[in-house]
């Protein structure tokens, strides 16, 4: 069965990349379904009002808990108990104080039927919109790194991508396995294509070796070398022996 994805926002324009390029053609393909709902469209009064200021005072605006009621109540409506099998939706609320956003969620993320993106904007969220929701669907609220955005679109897209990219057949090439083993641990080294000497610089000379066992060594040592200059922090995770290695190679 595809993914199906949903994205409520007051821009749904912001989503547009999501019809193009490769994930487009999962989608066309039917690997993926991507719904976009204007959260306007749950509004009743003429200004199409969303927001209001918030209680305790402060600056900016509150987006109002009714209109994103009634939004999730229409896009992912309580499971009927009969459907005892399916399971609850994950709604995933981008937000700066949420769980760090990895591969490791991704692939959480990429093995669950339905995901519903909840864009905020202005300040948030009425915090009652997530706590309601959580009677009936498994609420995330995710940050995508230690930075502020105005929305939550551009880190929905992130989401998207990298969830999207593990599902079979969505993305080009397959994922490969390699992705769970060793090179997911690591930084991934230097790559180089033609031509064999650009602007005066070679491709080092064991990638033209015909070596494979001598290229894979040092694909691995130029992952370890990188990894330990750049995030070391990265190597705290990896299984001992692959420690020990590092420290031989250098
Ligand atoms: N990782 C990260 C998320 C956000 C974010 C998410 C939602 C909203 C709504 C208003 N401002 C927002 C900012 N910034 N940085």
């Amino acid at each position: 069965a595809p993914l199906r994805i949903d994205v409520i926002t007051i821009f749904p324009e912001y989503l547009a990349p999501l019809r193009a390029a490769l994930l487009g053609k999962a989608v066309d393909r039917g690997l993926v379904e991507i719904g976009v709902h204007d959260l306007r469209s749950w509004t009743h009064d003429v200004h199409r009002t969303v927001d209001d200021s918030p209680y305790g005072g402060g600056p900016g605006m509150v987006m109002k808990p009714d209109v994103w009621g009634e939004a999730l109540d229409a896009v992912c409506p309580a499971p009927d108990p009969e459907d005892a099998g399916g399971r609850a939706p994950v709604l995933v609320v981008p937000t700066p104080a949420g769980r760090r956003f990895d591969q490791a969620l991704a692939r959480e993320l990429a093995e669950e039927p339905r995901l519903v993106f909840a864009c905020g904007r202005y300040e948030g969220i009425d915090q009652r919109v997530v706590d309601e929701a959580e009677g009936r669907m498994r609420v995330l609220e995710v940050s995508i790194g230690d930075y502020v955005l105005v929305g939550g679109e551009v880190a929905t897209l992130v989401m998207v991508e990298a969830v999207a990219r593990l599902i079979p057949g969505v993305l080009g090439n397959p994922v490969s396995a390699s992705e769970d083993s060793f090179s997911d641990g690591l930084l991934e080294g230097p790559c180089y294509t033609r031509p064999e000497v650009w602007r005066g610089r070679a491709v080092p000379d064991v990638l033209r070796s015909g070596n494979h066992a001598a290229v894979d060594r040092w694909r691995r040592d130029r992952a370890l070398e990188r990894t330990l200059r750049r995030r070391p922090d990265l190597l705290d995770a990896l299984p001992p022996e692959e420690l020990s290695r590092a420290d031989r190679a250098f």
